[in-house]
């Protein structure tokens, strides 16, 4: 392998006159010298502290983020919120953990705002640890992580196998990704040998950790997306996938139900709706509606079993196949497409996007929502999470609101607005429609 550092040899020309300006700023800020001096003079101190502090984040993150997985996983942020601060031998003994890494712990969740200290030598919740004490959704989603840092473990080995062929297939369901050879069958999602059995939880808090996350990486766990047939996916393959999708539905839902009113649509169709989780929620904020989900086989058998217990059979119902072979069911007059697109390459999506189109009735209302790429004050989400996150995956990219605008009007949608979330981190949201 060779060398990784830039060959010293080659003078890059400065091809823009921002080139120059910027040059010199790179290499003032590059100099020891300068940073020697701008941190102690006073006029530039606290730049140079808040620059300091904004680098050693990037460093550190992956710390934080273990930090984090260990409140989740002990169920610190539940317990706290539920029995109210505690000292931090009670919490050992609760945790069944050493007190002396307790403490430990609890003082770098202090330190991460996770926790806070109070009086009498006791911890109780922090500004970023209580919005996550009640919230399921996100509690998965630090837990999932796991199959990310695998990944993410080497990036340079995920960023050079996907260049051969991210999400490429070889016809036999393997990724001909090297290196990231996908292993299908059971043994890989069966939650048991997994360690991940989602959101079964125990009766109360008495040594109940959560379950050890996921013990292989993201294509595993997303096996569809390294497939072209994945309507041949075994069920125990989908679980995993589904239940983390549907725990942090509401998440999704909360932005897209606050955004837009179903109370002028009579037949929603959910493409790609996972186990049901959102168009529950739809049937039960507009009671008129008939709620359709489309999904993988084994995925629209779960939907329906969410139907029958919630009782909504009469109104919901759920369509397995394959929404890139498969036709539709027709007749919606509005489509969802939640978390769906950024999942899939452009030529996916456009035939994707043209089934849709034909399904919908004329006139008929496409919403698609997930977190966009370039979002003012949540770039870091787009391009360095999802970017890497999906890259991981095997397939997929998250898109800005510009090239989702693109891929609409190739689809021959019209008439697309954006719908303002209240979170956009969570969730951007277009709305197109058919034309008559
Ligand atoms: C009351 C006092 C004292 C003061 C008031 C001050 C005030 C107004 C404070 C505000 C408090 C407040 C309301 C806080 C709210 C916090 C919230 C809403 C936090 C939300 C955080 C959300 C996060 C961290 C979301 C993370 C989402 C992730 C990581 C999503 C991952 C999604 C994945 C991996 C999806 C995969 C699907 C695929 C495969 C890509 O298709
Ligand atoms: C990221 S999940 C989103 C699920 C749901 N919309 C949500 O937001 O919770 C993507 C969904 O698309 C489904 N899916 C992926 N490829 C599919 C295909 N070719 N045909 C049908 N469904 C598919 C998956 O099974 C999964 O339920």
């Amino acid at each position: 392998m060779g060398s990784v550092s830039p060959p010293s040899d080659i003078q890059v020309p400065p091809t823009h006159w921002s080139d120059g300006p910027l040059g010199w700023r790179d290499r003032l800020l590059a100099s020891p010298r300068f940073r020697r001096w701008a941190q102690t003079f006073p006029l530039t101190r606290w730049v140079a502290r808040r620059r300091a502090a904004g680098v050693f984040d990037l460093v550190a993150g992956f710390v934080y983020s273990q930090v984090l997985l260990a409140c989740v996983q002990l169920r610190l942020f539940e317990l706290l919120l539920a029995e109210g601060p505690q000292s931090g031998a009670a919490l050992a003994a609760r945790c069944q953990l050493p007190v002396m890494s307790m403490e430990r712990l609890l003082r770098a969740a202090v330190a991460l705002q996770l926790l806070e200290r109070r009086p009498q030598d006791r911890y109780g919740l922090g500004p970023l640890g209580a919005p996550l004490a009640r919230d399921e959704g996100l509690a998965a989603m630090v837990e999932h992580h796991t199959a990310l840092y695998r990944d993410l473990a080497q990036p340079l080995h995920l960023l050079r196998c996907a260049s051969a062929g991210a999400g490429a297939d070889d016809g036999d369901g393997k990724s001909a990704t090297p290196g990231r050879a996908r292993v299908s069958g059971e043994a890989a999602l069966d939650p048991e040998r997994s360690g991940y059995a989602g959101n079964s939880r125990p009766p109360d808090f008495a040594g109940a950790r959560r379950p050890e996350a996921p013990h292989e990486g993201l294509a595993r766990y997303w096996p569809y997306a390294g497939t072209d047939r994945p309507e041949a996916l075994a069920p125990v393959q989908l679980l995993a996938y589904s239940e983390l999708m549907a725990a942090s539905q509401p998440l999704v839902a909360d932005q897209v139900l606050q955004a837009y009113s179903l109370q002028d649509h009579r037949r929603l169709l959910d493409v790609g709706g996972g186990t049901g989780a959102f168009a529950c929620r739809a049937a039960q904020v507009a009671p008129h509606l008939q709620v359709q989900v489309f999904d993988l086989p084994g995925v629209a058998a779960l939907a329906r079993q969410r139907f029958e217990q919630a009782g909504l059979s009469a109104r919901c119902s759920a369509e397995g196949g394959d929404f890139f072979q498969d036709p539709l069911p027709p007749g919606a007059d509005l489509v969802t497409l939640l978390r769906v697109v950024h999942d899939h390459d452009d030529a996916r999506i456009l035939r994707l996007l043209r089934a849709v189109r034909q399904a919908l009735v004329p006139g008929g209302t496409l919403l698609l929502a997930e977190p966009f790429a370039d979002t003012p004050g949540a770039e870091r989400m787009g391009d360095a999470y999802f970017g890497m996150y999906l890259l991981a995956m095997g397939r997929g990219e998250p898109r800005s609101e510009a090239r989702l605008r693109e891929l609409l009007a190739d689809a021959g949608f019209i008439n697309v607005r954006r719908l303002p979330t209240a979170l956009p981190l969570q969730a951007s949201a277009l709305l197109a429609r058919t034309p008559r």
